[in-house]
């Protein structure tokens, strides 16, 4: 479906370089590069000093792409994207904007954000105006400027109207308007269509990728924040993947290279999702888990490098710590009924094909994946997730035969481990949630600290290792735990 705002642009030959607040900075050619970080390294005060996110991010945004930066939560992407609009500064290295390295917010972006972030009395129109309003634009300009992206991105007759008028797609639509106003050269987009419906979300989508194809987009580059594979591979033309281990780095970047409009149902697309995926869950676990050597096993394509290095620092179950085995936010039911799936389906099947069964993004399930991984009940075989012996039998068990069954593997898991060990110490004794806290803050930032804390909990108390009273924050030891240490 055209837009009609771009049916619009075309019969009335609008020009195709910028001709509002932006004009003044000449029009970048394809292929240079308009954003450039160098060596960049962020990191965020945690408890115990600096946490570090982000280390040795060396990128570049050149006119004419679209970059999707894709990684689990907690990679650093939204802080990567963030360090690039300048709205926080690095820790270390540097980020430039046309060879100008930032000193504060870039003057070359705008953002649109995934909670819309417009302001509830101002209207459509003063929404709209606000960014130029920052930039000393004036009035008749302003207002000039503001109608034409209303128009643009489809709100034109929502000029006087509220925020709280809006369903939550026309409110993202104000909140492209606000940034395209500007004319930014680079587009900053943080997960812009995760807070709205499927259907309404694929019609923005398309709707923006029909003004991008056109050439009538204001703007150069686009670098888009998203954890959904598919977006990325639709929309993008280089997926930075980042990786979380044990903090944000650029684990491989995929040229995507697909001719636009891209067909969802084209074996090339599905191909791409299917790489794209298997960098993400991590290939080489499976080698790890087979025992193999490093690489081995790892199917078609080339190896991975930094995955590679994580199998191999992992290949004795024995060394894994605290620090670099974080535990991922899935439940024992959640972990438990992905299991189930599998087993269900002869204990193995292609993720992408469960996803779609369920009405799930692949990535929804990264959690459950890497759990069952980490407990040693699954690996991940090419597309597939494969269960182990130990995996099958704990799928198959009743809930009272799977309880030690799955004690059996979460002991094995560090912080499960280290909560128990602590307990087992002084066995009548309770052990503070803040004891383990303040030593995860040395590793963790203090969200990641809550939500793997969260996990060890849920998965001590159903392996009946431990309880937890939530009033006092404090764990004891079940009753009966010690006979399986
Ligand atoms: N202002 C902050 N202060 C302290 N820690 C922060 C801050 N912002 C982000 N973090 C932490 O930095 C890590 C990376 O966060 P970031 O939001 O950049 O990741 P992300 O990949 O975008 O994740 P998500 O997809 O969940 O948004 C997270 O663990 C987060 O808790």
């Amino acid at each position: 479906m055209a837009l009609k705002a771009l049916r619009k642009l075309r019969t009335l030959g609008a020009p195709a370089t910028p001709t509002g607040p932006a004009a003044a900075v000449p029009r970048a050619a394809d292929g240079d590069v308009l954003l450039e970080t160098v060596g960049l390294t962020k990191s965020y005060a945690g408890a115990d000093g600096e946490l570090p996110v982000l280390a040795g991010i060396d990128l570049k945004i050149r006119a004419g792409e679209i970059v999707a930066l894709l990684g689990k939560s907690g990679s650093g992407k939204s802080t990567l994207l963030r360090c690039m609009a300048g709205l926080i500064p690095a820790s270390s290295g540097t980020v430039s904007y046309r060879g100008e390295p930032l000193t504060g917010a870039n003057p070359g972006t705008a953002m649109v954000f995934q909670t819309f972030a417009l302001l509830p009395w101002l209207t459509v129109q003063q929404n709209v105006e606000l960014g130029l309003e920052a930039r000393g634009v004036p009035a008749e300009e302003r207002a000039r400027a503001a109608v034409q992206a209303i128009d643009l991105i489809g709100l034109d007759g929502f000029e006087s109207a509220y925020p709280k008028e809006l369903s939550g797609g026309m409110r993202q639509r104000v909140g492209f308007a606000r940034a395209l106003v500007v004319e930014p050269d680079v587009l900053m987009m943080d997960e812009p269509f995760s807070a709205l419906d499927v259907l309404t979300a694929e019609n923005l989508r398309g709707e923006l990728m029909e003004l991008w194809e056109s050439g009538q987009f204001p703007t150069r580059a686009v670098v888009l924040v998203t954890h959904n594979i598919e977006e990325a591979v639709l929309m993008a033309d280089r997926i930075v993947v980042l990786g979380s281990r044990p903090y944000g780095t650029i684990r491989e970047t995929v040229e995507v290279g697909l001719d636009r409009p891209r067909d969802r149902d084209a074996p090339a697309f599905q191909e791409l999702i299917d790489r794209v995926y298997r960098i993400m869950t991590g290939r080489a676990k499976e080698t790890r888990l087979s025992g193999a050597g490093a690489g081995a096993g790892a199917g078609a394509g080339a190896p991975l490098r930094a995955e590679t290095v994580e199998s191999a620092e992992s290949a004795d179950q024995d060394k894994r710590t605290v620090a670099g085995t974080p535990l991922p936010a899935a439940t024992v039911d959640g972990l438990s009924g992905l299991a189930e799936m599998v087993a269900h389906r002869g204990g193995r099947c292609d993720l992408a094909d469960l996803a779609d069964e369920l009405g799930l993004d692949v990535d929804d399930m990264l959690p459950q994946v890497d759990a069952l991984d980490l407990l040693g009940f699954a690996r991940v075989s090419g597309d597939d997730l494969v269960l182990t012996e130990a995996g099958t039998a704990f799928a198959e068990a009743d809930v009272q035969t799977s309880k030690p069954l799955f004690a059996h593997a979460a002991t094995e898991v560090p912080l499960v481990k280290l909560i128990t060990n602590s307990l087992l110490q002084r066995p009548e004794a309770a052990v503070r949630a803040g004891f383990f806290r303040d030593l995860l803050a040395h590793h963790f930032t203090s969200e990641q600290v809550e939500r793997q804390l969260e996990t060890a909990t849920d998965w001590g108390r159903y392996a009946e290792l431990y309880a937890y009273d939530a009033d006092r924050q404090e764990y004891r030891l079940d009753e009966g735990a010690s006979f399986r240490t």
